[in-house]
């Protein structure tokens, strides 16, 4: 969805991308490289805009995805579609953007070749800035994917999830994985979304809404209507 940048949604991607640069830079300032996790979906965009007009350093950015739709990137639902079209543009494609898929027919063919990929990277992430979807689901851990259990609980940085909701199969960073940051970030917008963090704030049961494993990172959290 876009947003023009004096809507509500626009003023809240507009700060979200100045305190993603801000965070950018101090860690840049100690470390040769730097680490943003980005999650899919629709709420982003705006976000992606506005920080692919921020001034850093890109060449020292390595970006990467909270989960992914096991489809080939030329899809409409693939996530690194929807991050190159909206964030690695201008000086911002310099950055070094890690896929989450490989030419495998199944996620689970995929996820030791893409475990290697991330292994390279500069962990703990700057950022991880998270999304939520209506039924309490963050990055790929959804209340009704099978592998949701093994997904909270190993210390694997991917998961293959197949989720009965989906459409497609999917790859996600585990949640151990997603807590190796230094700055956890919600990004939500909408009143059916502030209900359903308001009701994850009130209980502990991380299977029904998984966005409750994040809670205590702790979890900025930047919401508009
Ligand atoms: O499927 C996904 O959904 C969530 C939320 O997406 P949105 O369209 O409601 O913004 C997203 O965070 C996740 O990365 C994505 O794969």
């Amino acid at each position: 969805m876009s947003a023009t940048t004096d809507s509500p949604r626009g003023r809240l991607a507009a700060q979200l991308a100045e305190a993603v640069a801000e965070a950018l830079r101090a860690d840049l300032a100690t470390q040769e490289r730097a680490l943003l996790v980005v999650s899919g979906g629709s709420t982003p965009v705006p976000f992606f805009q506005a920080l692919a007009a921020c001034e850093l350093p890109w060449s020292r950015i390595d970006v990467t995805l909270a989960d992914e739709r096991w489809v080939p990137e030329s899809s409409a639902d693939s996530n690194a579609r929807l991050v190159r079209e909206h964030l690695l543009q201008g000086a911002a494609s310099r950055a070094h953007f890690v896929s989450l898929t490989t030419a495998d027919a199944t996620p689970e063919q995929g996820v030791g070749e893409v475990t290697g990929r991330l292994e390279g990277l500069a962990w703990p992430a700057s950022v991880v800035i998270l999304g939520m979807g209506g039924d309490g689901h963050t990055a790929s851990l959804f209340p009704d994917s099978r592998e949701l259990d093994l997904a909270l609980a190993t210390a694997e940085p991917l998961v293959a999830v197949r989720t009965p909701s989906q459409p497609q199969a999917r790859i996600t960073l585990s949640a151990d994985r997603l807590h190796q940051a230094r700055r956890h970030v919600l990004h939500i917008t909408g009143e059916d979304k502030r209900a359903v963090f308001a009701r994850a704030l009130s209980g502990d049961d991380t299977r029904e809404l998984p966005i409750r494993a994040f809670l205590a990172c702790p979890l900025a959290i930047y919401w508009a209507p």
